[in-house]
């Protein structure tokens, strides 16, 4: 939709999606840090051709994209743990949606085509306003899959994967002020989801292939396929 008819249409309506939630599937993927989550969404997309947009890459690339005015922002906020600015992210996503749409139009194979769709927005929303913008600016989700290991196990796979990620922010550090700001900033976000019977949880010590058979049943019943 060229962008001056979106602006007006949301004057008018400004709660109305710019995409449609009965043509695009979201699901939104949720967990503490280093629970699997771009583990599981990897082989989600393998089965079920979903798009996966983790809003960390996403801020990681626009961090990077030279002459970015957010570069600065995102990397100190994650270095230090905390949430990027609201506007950034949904915006990063919202623009990664609309071109895979685009890219995807002509496909008519596993949901897609013709504007529908199906996402796997992973790690995100990690805030409540995120998760109200989201939902009635953007698309409103589905579900949420929600990942559940202790911190102990976190920490352990967060340091591990430190060894060769070239993650800033995997360094023990920056895994404990992530800690802090999922527990105080984004545990509210699936409480809230959870009181409106959204969340699906999920076990997420056991090993990767035994987490994905739950995650994979879970998706499959409400794909309906
Ligand atoms: N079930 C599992 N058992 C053991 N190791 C796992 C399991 N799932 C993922 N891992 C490993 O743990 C590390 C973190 O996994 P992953 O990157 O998928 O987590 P994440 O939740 O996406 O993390 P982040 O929130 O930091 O992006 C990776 O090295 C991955 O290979
Ligand atoms: O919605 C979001 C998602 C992520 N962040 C920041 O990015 C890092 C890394 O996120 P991962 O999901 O672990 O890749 C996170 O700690 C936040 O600093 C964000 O601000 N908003």
């Amino acid at each position: 939709m060229p962008a001056i008819i979106d602006k007006i249409k949301r004057l008018f309506h400004p709660h109305s999606e710019v995409f449609d939630h009965d043509k695009v599937f979201v699901i939104f993927v949720l967990g503490g840090p280093g629970a699997g989550k771009g583990t599981q969404c990897a082989k989600l997309v393998q089965e079920f051709g979903f798009s996966h947009l983790s809003a960390g890459d996403l801020l990681r690339a626009e961090q990077n994209r030279e002459g970015s005015q957010y570069g600065e922002l995102i990397r100190q906020n994650i270095r230090e743990g905390k949430i990027v600015p609201s506007e950034v992210t949904v915006g990063l996503l919202r623009n990664a949606i609309a071109a895979e749409l685009e890219k995807r139009k002509e496909n008519t194979e596993q949901g897609w085509g013709d504007g529908k769709g199906r996402f796997l927005v992973d790690g995100f929303p990690r805030q409540m306003d995120q998760a109200h913008i989201f939902d009635e600016q953007v698309c409103e989700s589905k579900f949420v899959l929600f990942f559940v290991t202790s911190e102990e196990v976190l920490l352990q796979r967060l340091l591990e994967r430190g060894k060769t990620s070239g993650r800033e922010d995997d360094n023990e550090e920056s895994i404990k002020k992530r800690f802090k700001t999922f527990v105080e900033t984004s545990m509210p976000v699936v409480e809230y989801y959870k009181k409106h019977d959204k969340v699906i949880e999920i076990d997420a010590t056991k090993s990767i292939d035994d987490v994905y058979t739950h995650t994979s049943a879970a998706v499959r019943e409400r794909l309906s396929i």
